[in-house]
């Protein structure tokens, strides 16, 4: 490399755009990737989502370059780099068991990249010193992995990541081996650093709380199929299925059949008032006759005395019999079974007054507008493709 070409490796260049079209894997005949399209910015941080078996890896693996895409293409900054081979593709990578070489020392470690990509040796030391500035722990170059804890390895192994400016940052359940603390503090440092550097990272977790809070763009897997894609925000106020409202945050998810009506809209659910709103019926299009779900988050839902939700007016209420009620170190959950067959759950901050014990029978009642109303069927939206 020559001097020129090290400059710009130390001021570095800034992440690629990425596209994904229809990419397809499969093992034998099961499709664990099933025609997954979706792009991102430069810059962006996306993650995927999905429960275990989703197919998250197995497509983190594909735009690596260690599993072949049998259908479809991958384009980091415009390139199709479906056929380079991983270590043509210009990607740094994170895994959630650090990966560092045990027997090297944290500066041989780090420096690992830069040899392969043949920057002068008398160059690399201060590279490796940027590196670990990046990652907020300078000066531990001699160190060997050992003598780190997990969470300085995790940070070593995200300095390698970044160190010869990759077009892409791949991480692999990078936090899932840390407390959760220190998980915290580090999503903090990830965006931090992403944004430092421009970094374009495509993450993988089955963490919601994760995904939200680093993330641009949240793309949710199951089955091999993308369900739904977009930031955060979205996602959360317009889940596209049940399924991705149920992955977003704890919920209730409760079945009726859709009522129009002069005075208002609702749910036919024997003696329960879920109530619709007009921006409801608009939005998601609703017919009369319609088999639909309104999700509403455990959060939102609050318990009151049977009589006082059937005087309330303006608010839905389900009627149900409270369980148990769990304390769960930040927050209490009540466990309740509904009338129709459902297990609901209520959470509680932990200083807050429950108003039942176990065995009662109360509403769970909520501010109409906060539910989210959603067709039955759980196929994914073509829209959100
Ligand atoms: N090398 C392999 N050979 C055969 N099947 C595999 C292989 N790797 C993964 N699979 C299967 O492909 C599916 C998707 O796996 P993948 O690891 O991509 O899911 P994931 O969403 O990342 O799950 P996890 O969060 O548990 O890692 C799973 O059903 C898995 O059993």
């Amino acid at each position: 490399m020559t001097q020129s070409q090290e400059e710009t490796f130390v001021k570095g260049r800034a992440g690629a755009d990425i596209e994904i079209r229809h990419a397809s894997h499969s093992y034998g005949p099961t499709l664990v990737v099933d025609d997954i399209t979706f792009s991102a910015d430069a810059g962006e941080i996306v993650t995927l989502l999905g429960p275990s078996g989703s197919g998250k890896t197995t497509l983190l693996r594909m735009i690596a370059g260690f599993v072949p895409a049998r259908r479809g293409s991958i384009l980091v900054g415009g390139s199709d780099v479906t056929a380079l081979p991983v270590h043509r593709r210009n990607i740094g990578m994170v895994f959630q068991n650090y990966a560092l070489f045990p027997h090297l020392n944290v500066r041989d470690n780090i420096a690992y990249p830069l040899a392969r990509a043949k920057v002068r040796r008398a160059a690399r030391p201060s590279i490796v010193a940027e590196a670990l500035d990046a990652v907020r722990l300078p000066g531990v170059e001699e160190r060997m992995p050992s003598q780190l804890s997990g969470g300085q390895q995790q940070r070593i192994a995200l300095a390698r990541a970044i160190v010869n400016r990759p077009r892409l940052v791949l991480m692999d359940e990078p936090l899932g081996a840390l407390d959760r603390r220190l998980r915290e503090s580090l999503q903090v440092e990830i965006v931090r650093i992403a944004r430092e550097f421009g970094l374009t990272v495509v993450n993988v977790t089955h963490d919601q709380e994760e995904a939200f809070t680093i993330s641009d763009k949240i793309a949710v897997l199951s089955h091999g199929k993308l369900l739904q894609y977009g930031p955060p925000e979205d996602l959360f106020r317009a889940p596209g299925s049940v399924e991705v409202a149920d992955f977003l945050g704890e919920s209730n998810v409760l079945h009726g059949v859709v009522e129009l009506g002069r005075e208002g809209h609702r749910l036919r659910r024997g003696d329960d008032l879920v109530l619709l709103t007009d921006q409801h019926v608009r939005s998601a299009g609703l017919v009369p006759g319609q088999d639909v779900v309104v999700v509403v988050r455990s959060w939102s839902a609050r318990l009151v005395p049977l009589e006082d939700a059937r005087t309330q007016r303006g608010r839905s209420w389900v009627r149900a019999r409270i369980a148990a009620v769990l304390f769960t170190g930040d927050s209490r959950k009540i466990v309740l079974h509904s009338q129709q067959g459902e297990t609901l759950s209520v959470r509680y901050t932990i200083d807050a007054e429950i108003p039942g014990v176990q065995g009662d029978e109360v509403a769970v009642q909520w501010d109409p507008s906060l539910g989210v109303v959603t067709s039955a069927r759980t196929s994914p939206q073509e829209g959100d493709r």
